[in-house]
């Protein structure tokens, strides 16, 4: 096999680049064929992605497999450049994706089983010998017609008001502070939080409307937010996605909320609905924080249709 790796130094707030030399060290002495190309900035896995494919010729696309190696947005990345690549060349042969789980929160791999430690991962790549395809999750904006993929959730709310917060904060770049910058995140979300209008409908499902939502995740993977088993038993090997839609809850909610999740028993609450469905369809009203596998999405309004569609993952 020939192996092409897009490499994120940055990712796991510099852990890549810490473990890079070691992964290098163990390709050689493994006597991997492979090729590494380093991200430069926000969104160039993307383009990396579609160059690779670009330039694999027709006899060596069962032989390749394109590792992703960084976090979840890493993989995202890399799947959206792949999968726009096959857009414009339907007829060619999909190499698959892989993932070096070497990132901060890693979800994909949690939910995929995929070891975190990443000697594990690396030995399980290249012992792999055949493709399993996974349903990702795509989605349609049928307001502006475009259109995306995600390996793990895409959130509206809560979630995604987080993600933005912690980005935008001046305590991020703090040596020290830096890992308390979601923790502050959450605290101020929590607290200034303003409910939203959300319909959703899907396959089996009528509409439902709901005026106080608090936080709106379509995930394709158990695992959400760094290590969050948000559906215990979402999977990216069935072609449905789950939804789970918080009402905002009161503070003794959310602590209930919270604990419940460590029992593995959040679903039941009355202010939590859980749907399971082929196809799903979402309105919001009002511009909302978006976040896709961890990727901020700014704020909008969202008028969504999400399925999922085909991939081969390089991954067992
Ligand atoms: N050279 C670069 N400079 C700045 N940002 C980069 C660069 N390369 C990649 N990025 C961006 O880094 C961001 C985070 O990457 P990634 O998700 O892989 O790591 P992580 O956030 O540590 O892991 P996780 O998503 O699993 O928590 C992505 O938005 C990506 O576009």
């Amino acid at each position: 096999m020939k192996y092409f790796i897009i490499i994120n130094l940055f990712a796991g707030g510099n852990n890549a680049r810490k473990v890079w030399p070691d992964i290098k060290a163990r390709l050689a002495a493994a006597n991997v064929s492979y090729k590494a190309v380093y991200t430069e900035y926000a969104d160039h896995a993307v383009e990396l992605a579609e160059q690779i494919l670009s330039r694999i010729d027709a006899t060596h696309q069962k032989d390749a497999v394109i590792v992703a190696a960084g976090g979840d947005g890493t993989l995202h990345e890399t799947l959206l450049g792949c999968k726009r690549y096959y857009e414009t060349h339907p007829n060619e042969n999909q190499v698959p994706i892989s993932f070096l789980p070497i990132g901060s929160g890693n979800d994909f791999a949690r939910g995929m089983k995929i070891p975190l430690r990443w000697e594990k991962a690396l030995t399980n790549i290249l012992n792999c010998k055949e493709p399993t395809t996974i349903n990702v999750g795509h989605y349609t904006d049928l307001d502006n017609h475009t259109d995306g993929f995600f390996t793990n959730n895409f959130g509206i709310g809560f979630d995604a008001n987080v993600v933005h917060l912690a980005n935008h904060s001046s305590l991020k770049s703090n040596p020290f502070f830096g890992k308390f910058s979601y923790m502050a995140a959450i605290l101020n979300v929590i607290n200034n939080f303003k409910g939203f209008y959300t319909e959703i409908s899907g396959t089996d499902l009528t509409k439902k409307t709901f005026k106080n939502t608090f936080l709106l995740t379509t995930t394709d993977i158990s695992y959400f937010g760094g290590g969050i088993n948000i559906v215990p038993t979402a999977s990216a090997l069935d072609d449905h996605l789950d939804l789970v839609l918080v009402e905002k809850p009161s503070i003794w909610q959310l602590i209930l909320f919270i604990s419940m999740i460590f029992l593995k028993r959040h679903l039941r609450l009355k202010f939590i609905h859980h749907y399971h469905e082929k196809q799903l369809f979402i309105k919001t009203n009002g511009n909302r924080y978006g976040q896709i596998d961890g990727e901020e999405l700014g704020e909008r309004t969202y008028n969504l249709m999400l399925e999922t569609v085909k991939y081969p993952f390089w991954i067992r």
